[in-house]
């Protein structure tokens, strides 16, 4: 089966089992676009997470093809795909994974720390990634004192806004949302949602997020259902 060379995502016949275990995820046919809006949904359990771990290249597949923004992951090094990840992939997690003693501007910084690459296209883009930092985080709703403080010092609704400035930085191609709104009431996760939209939009990045929360469906153009994706080949 060929893979269209301007997919942001494309897996073939894809097998994954932690070590041990029976396979989690047996993924037969997924295309994902440049620039689209993916919500992928699954109950507790049933691989989302496991399944952002590969799309970020952290893990690899057993079996199948797994191309991501053009590169043919399972055929790369582990260092390879640490530096796709770092210049081309921002990545939400779960818990935000800040460090609690850093401001928040200098949070968001730690993503063009890693990578000449997202420096490089600020540069281009004539902005100092200090600028920017403070700019998405403005954004996001977090006002010039918000931004200096520490991150443990900052609610929960503002250490995500702070998390996905962070991912966002240096214009990555790819933005992994791994349930990065579960702490959060309705309002507060709507609103989020909206500007991660924008943001998302405004530098043409691609968005996965992934929830077990069926509110947020409508928001987005297209959701998959991971147990149905999986189902076509437990069913063939
Ligand atoms: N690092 C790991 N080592 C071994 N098994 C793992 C690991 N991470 C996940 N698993 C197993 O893989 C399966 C899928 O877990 P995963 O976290 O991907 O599901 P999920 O859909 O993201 O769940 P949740 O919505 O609860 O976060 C589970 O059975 C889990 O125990």
């Amino acid at each position: 089966m060929t893979i269209p060379s301007s997919s942001c995502v494309a897996i073939r016949n894809l097998s994954f089992a932690w070590p041990g275990q029976a396979a989690v995820l047996e993924i037969p046919e997924l295309t994902i676009a440049n620039g689209e809006h993916v919500i992928v949904r699954g109950a507790s359990g049933s691989g989302k997470s496991t399944l952002l771990s590969l799309l970020a290249g952290i893990n690899t597949p057993q079996q199948g093809q797994l191309q991501v923004l053009g590169h043919a992951f399972e055929k790369l090094s582990g260092s390879q795909r640490d530096r796709v990840r770092a210049d081309d992939i921002g990545y939400i997690f779960q818990q935000f994974n800040l460090l609690p003693y850093l401001t928040a501007v200098d949070n968001v910084l730690l993503a063009c720390q890693f990578s000449a690459k997202r420096r490089q296209r600020l540069r281009q883009a004539g902005q100092s990634p200090r600028q920017r930092a403070t700019e998405l985080l403005q954004h996001l709703g977090l006002d010039k004192q918000q931004q200096t403080q520490p991150a443990h010092q900052l609610s929960v609704g503002q250490q995500q806004r702070v998390a996905a400035a962070r991912a966002l930085l240096g214009q990555p191609a790819l933005l992994i949302a791994d349930e990065p709104t579960s702490a959060l009431d309705s309002d507060r996760r709507d609103e989020f949602i909206q500007l991660l939209f924008r943001e998302c939009q405004a530098q043409q990045t691609s968005l996965i997020f992934v929830t077990h929360d069926d509110s947020l469906v409508s928001h987005f153009p297209r959701h998959i259902e991971l147990t149905q994706l999986q189902a076509e080949v437990n069913h063939a």
